[in-house]
């Protein structure tokens, strides 16, 4: 299923506070795009996320999937935040294992199955499969909740500083098995990433989207073609002038 995504003249104003987070959020999203949302701290970035997620709704406009307007979280949307992605209750196993069952109808030694294979893909093997969350490191916890998003299948994922949590290097490793899932699907899921760092925002993306108090002041295209080698990448001419209009699009704004 493929699925085109609208924020069409979105604005929220939190009632707690009066503070009005986001406001004529205008974007659409192709299907099997990835779109980064940046900006300094404060900007916005979050609460459009959550209003994908169906968590926040609007206080003006809609957000639209396929045309329908979205109001609350459903399985057409997988979502991965910096923590807390997992049902702490559920094994590693259990936590993929529930996510493919509500999609799939087949036996539950086959769902053992598949859970497996996509924790392997991972790197979540032997053991760890069979401990919970909190008994692997940030990092590993990350990986399994990307394997769970695979299996839930969705076909838009939101994720919200999926990485922030872990040092550098698990960092590009977690970035490149995303990538490395998402380009071996065969209909290609649409990412929407939150995240505070450029060059990950460059690596993944095909548009990186700034906010600015709450608006939309430049969309950045990411024109180098898949799959994306991250060296040659970096030493690209196009990479710096690109990192350099972001950091003074959002530093310039800052
Ligand atoms: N639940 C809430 N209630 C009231 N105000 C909120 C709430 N969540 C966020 N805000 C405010 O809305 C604005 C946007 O916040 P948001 O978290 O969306 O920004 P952000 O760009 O994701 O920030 P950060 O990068 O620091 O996570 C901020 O001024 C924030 O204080």
């Amino acid at each position: 299923m493929l699925s085109t995504i609208q924020y069409d003249n979105v604005g929220v104003t939190y009632e707690s506070n009066g503070q009005q987070a986001i406001k004529n959020f205008n974007l659409s999203i192709e299907s099997g795009e990835i779109i980064s949302f940046v900006g300094p701290s404060g900007c916005g970035k979050s609460t459009a996320l959550n209003v994908a997620a169906g968590l926040i709704q609007p206080s003006v406009g809609a957000f639209k999937m396929d045309e329908n307007i979205i109001t609350s979280p459903g399985t057409d949307r997988g979502v991965v935040f910096q923590n807390y992605s997992l049902f702490p209750w559920m094994s590693n196993l259990e936590n993929v294992r529930f996510a493919l069952s509500q999609k799939s109808k087949k036996s539950n030694t086959e769902l053992i199955k598949q859970s497996k294979k996509l924790l392997d893909k991972v790197g979540i093997t032997g053991k760890s499969q069979y401990v919970y969350p909190t008994q692997i490191s940030g990092g590993m916890q990350q990986r399994v909740a990307i394997a769970r998003m695979f299996a839930l299948d969705s076909p838009v994922f939101l994720m919200d500083e999926p990485f922030a949590a872990v040092d550098e290097i698990t960092r590009k490793h977690l970035q490149n098995l995303l990538l490395d899932l998402w380009e071996k699907e065969t209909s290609r899921k649409t990412i929407i990433l939150v995240t505070h760092n450029i060059e990950e925002a460059i690596y993944l993306s095909d548009r990186v989207v700034v906010l600015y108090e709450g608006e939309i002041i430049t969309t950045k295209p990411i024109p180098f073609k898949r799959p994306r080698d991250r060296q040659e990448l970096e030493n690209e001419r196009d990479y710096l002038t690109i990192r350099k209009q972001l950091l003074q699009a959002i530093e310039g704004n800052a």
